[in-house]
């Protein structure tokens, strides 16, 4: 087995959460210590403005991989990143007397375009980090680049998380959905037989927060606290639930900010800041909801890794909107807010050993497909 440490900088931009993990890539052995750095406010804000760059406006070439911003952001996060692998291999040392062999660098997604059907463009996914830089600070050995192989090979190059929920959840009761609920919503439905469907859902907590930030003094909807004390708006919610991706058939996946621009034409930003932040929240729950119309069979419960599990508006608008128990991730034992973290680490051994990352099931690869690369520290 090899001891690795994963490191996951999700589209919510508030910190790189870190987790060490043994595992084969199969098998998964000790499971030990996680922490989260947040990013200071700088960052967080530096990083948000890169999304917007790297969309670019239509018609001009967006953010060039050699500009100077992109590079000092660049520099900065991979630097908290390495803070993040020193103080959790001094815990490692400390709590189990163990280093690490290998550490799985997802970076920091900025633009996410996988081919749709029809597109005559190839597919684009950007992911931001040094992942040289880190194996030589570390001194080991890196496993990053893991979502442009299958891009390339025409899949959606993500979610890729699933195959390890998939691990995790070997011994218990199928049919069972996986739900995270980040910046973006993503579910791994696991069928008795094992077979994988796995899928973006929708927006999460990204507009939410984004809404937060407009309205309030905090950078997300604390408890839910805003929008508990407001009542989604029919109209608008109705224009959402609209939306093309909802029906689309799997694959499919999205970038942070997909459905901004549908937000803005259902009128959202029209609400008052509590009836905006119930809207967001009934129709994250909405997207969750009809997500499940495209599962081949109903699951028997939904556990909830994520953030958005900690936000009790959400998790009572879930528990209306679907028809079997909705729990967090907790009840079996997974850590809800380092499961993606831990993922990255066993990701980096099936990439270490060559194993498949990625399935027709997951991403729409055309078949398994192995991912990631390897620089050595
Ligand atoms: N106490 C809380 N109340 C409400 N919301 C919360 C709370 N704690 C966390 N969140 C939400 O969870 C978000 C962070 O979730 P998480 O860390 O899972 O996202 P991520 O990993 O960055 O995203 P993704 O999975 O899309 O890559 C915060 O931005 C916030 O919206
Ligand atoms: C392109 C990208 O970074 N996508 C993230 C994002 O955040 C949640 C959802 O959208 C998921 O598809 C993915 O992350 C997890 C780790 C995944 O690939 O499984």
């Amino acid at each position: 087995m090899l001891r690795t440490i994963g490191l996951m900088s999700g589209t919510s931009l508030d910190g790189v959460d870190a987790a060490w993990i043994e595992t084969d890539g199969e098998a998964i052995g000790r499971i030990g210590p996680t922490l989260t750095l947040p990013y200071e406010p700088a960052l967080r804000r530096d990083l948000r403005r890169l999304l917007d760059l790297a969309v670019g406006v239509p018609g001009e070439p967006g953010l060039a991989p050699e500009d100077p911003f992109l590079a000092d952001c660049v520099h900065r996060l991979t630097e908290r990143h390495a803070e993040a692998v020193a103080r959790l291999r001094a815990e490692s040392l400390r709590l189990l007397g163990e280093d690490a062999d290998l550490i799985g660098f997802h970076g920091q997604t900025i633009l996410h375009r996988p081919a749709r059907p029809g597109d005559a463009a190839p597919g684009r996914t950007w992911q931001v980090g040094d992942a040289d830089w880190l194996a030589r600070r570390a001194g080991l050995p890196v496993a990053f680049d893991f979502r442009s192989a299958d891009v390339a090979a025409g899949g959606q190059g993500a979610p890729l998380v699933p195959v390890v929920h998939a691990a995790l959840a070997a011994t218990l009761p199928k049919p069972l959905a996986v739900l995270n609920l980040g910046g973006v919503g993503n579910v791994t439905w696991i069928g008795r037989d094992r077979s994988l469907l796995a899928f973006d859902t929708g927006p999460a907590n990204g507009p939410l927060d984004d809404w937060a930030r407009r309205h309030t003094q905090s950078d997300y909807d604390r408890d839910g606290a805003l929008a508990l004390a407001g009542q989604p708006d029919g109209a608008v919610l109705a224009r959402l639930l609209a939306h093309p991706y909802l029906a689309a058939p799997p694959p499919k996946s999205l970038d942070r900010l997909d459905f901004d621009r549908a937000l803005k034409e259902a009128g959202a930003g029209a609400l008052s800041p509590e009836d905006g932040a119930a809207t967001l929240v009934a129709f994250a729950a909405v997207c969750v909801a009809a997500a499940a119309r495209h599962f081949p069979q109903a699951p028997l419960q939904w556990l909830v890794a994520g953030g958005g599990r900690r936000n009790p508006a959400l998790m009572r608008a879930l528990a209306g909107a679907l028809e079997q128990p909705v729990r967090a991730a907790e009840v079996v034992g997974w850590n809800g807010d380092a499961l993606e973290a831990q993922a990255f680490g066993v990701l980096a051994a099936r990439c270490w050993h060559g194993l498949p990352i990625t399935f027709p099931g997951t991403t729409g690869a055309p078949q398994p497909l192995a991912g990631g690369r390897i620089v050595r520290g």
